[in-house]
């Protein structure tokens, strides 16, 4: 759904040079959800501006939705849909008009029908008459998404969906994009600076940091990838965690096992996996457990790991 090569932006002005973008090759398949994740002034913006043809780029090549970003950017616009950061909504509009008239912008023939099925799949169903000005923060982001779905894109593009709703709203508005994609078999592509919501909605991420993609793979992927699962074991006896260090020093799952105070602490390669065997390998060597503990590495870790910086202090 869309292929990007060598994708550079660079911005020159009076306080000099600044390459927001520097050379991002990336694949999106039809039916993803994708998270672009980055701190702020990574970089996120300026790609999906060019990705969606409102910026050109300095550099590179892209084809999205099927068309050639440079040759056909007006055939690109007709196949995607793009929810830009702060939406674009008339306050003093009724939610049904703006939704037609969006539909009219695009062509669209059964244009009731499409707004009656829009307020129906996002939750809008008795505010069509409601100025859009008077809704919810959430409320808002739902129209924003309806209005970038109106002529049936197969690629939907989301720039900072969540940024300012309610921890509530936000997993709501969770729902409603996993809907899309599986209800409809939308591909969507959103950029986010919460490692919460990459983590929970995206079925893949790509982490920018200073213009260049730094890491990608599903959330789990990437923590594995980084840093393997912890698994700490507390004994019965503080006194038998040499022996337990021994008999999992071996085991085909431990890629490290050491023993902090009276507890064993294992780095292993798939943790949940790992667990059954590891309880029957201690069994076996006649150590008695009294509690084990499974701790998953964050994307956070996963960014300190390839940039050296927490994504908190770099935002
Ligand atoms: N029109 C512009 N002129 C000059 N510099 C720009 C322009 N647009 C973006 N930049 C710079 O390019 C870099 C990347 O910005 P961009 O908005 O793409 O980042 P971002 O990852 O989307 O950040 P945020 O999470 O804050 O939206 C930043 O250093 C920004 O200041």
């Amino acid at each position: 759904m869309i292929e990007a090569r060598g994708l550079a932006r660079t911005f020159t002005g009076g306080h000099g040079t600044v390459e927001a973008v520097r050379g991002v090759d990336l694949s999106v398949a039809p039916g993803e959800v994708v998270g672009f994740l980055g701190p702020n002034g990574a970089g996120k913006t300026t790609t999906l501006r060019m990705l969606t043809t409102l910026l050109a780029p300095s550099a590179g090549t892209a084809t999205v939705a099927g068309h050639d970003l440079r040759a056909d950017p007006a055939a690109v616009r007709r196949r995607i849909g793009h929810v830009a950061q702060g939406g674009g909504t008339d306050p003093g509009v009724p939610v049904a008009e703006e939704l037609d008239l969006q539909a009219r912008l695009y062509g669209v023939r059964d244009r009731s029908a499409r707004t009656a099925e829009l307020c129906a799949h996002l939750d809008l169903k008795g505010l069509e008459r409601r100025p859009a000005g008077s809704l919810s923060g959430g409320q808002r982001r739902r129209l924003d998404i309806a209005l970038g779905l109106v002529h049936r894109p197969p690629l939907l593009f989301l720039d900072e969906p969540t940024t300012g709703l309610d921890p509530q709203s936000r997993g709501n508005l969770w729902d409603h994009i996993r809907a899309m994609r599986d209800r409809d078999g939308a591909t969507v592509f959103l950029t986010t600076h919460y490692l919460d919501e990459a983590d929970a909605l995206c079925d893949r991420l790509l982490i920018i940091d200073r213009g260049r993609i730094v890491a990608e793979g599903t959330p789990a992927e990437l923590k594995r990838r980084v840093a393997g699962d912890v698994v700490t074991v507390e004994l019965a006896e503080a006194a038998g965690v040499e022996g337990a260090r021994r008999a999992l020093a071996a085991h085909p799952a431990v890629r490290e096992a050491a023993v902090s105070g009276g507890t064993l602490r294992l780095t292993v390669e798939d943790g949940e996996k790992a667990l059954m065997s590891l309880i029957r390998a201690l069994d076996g060597a006649g150590v008695e457990l009294a509690a084990l503990n499974l701790a998953r590495p964050t994307l956070d870790d996963v960014f300190f790991t390839v940039t050296g910086r927490s994504l908190r202090d770099a935002a």
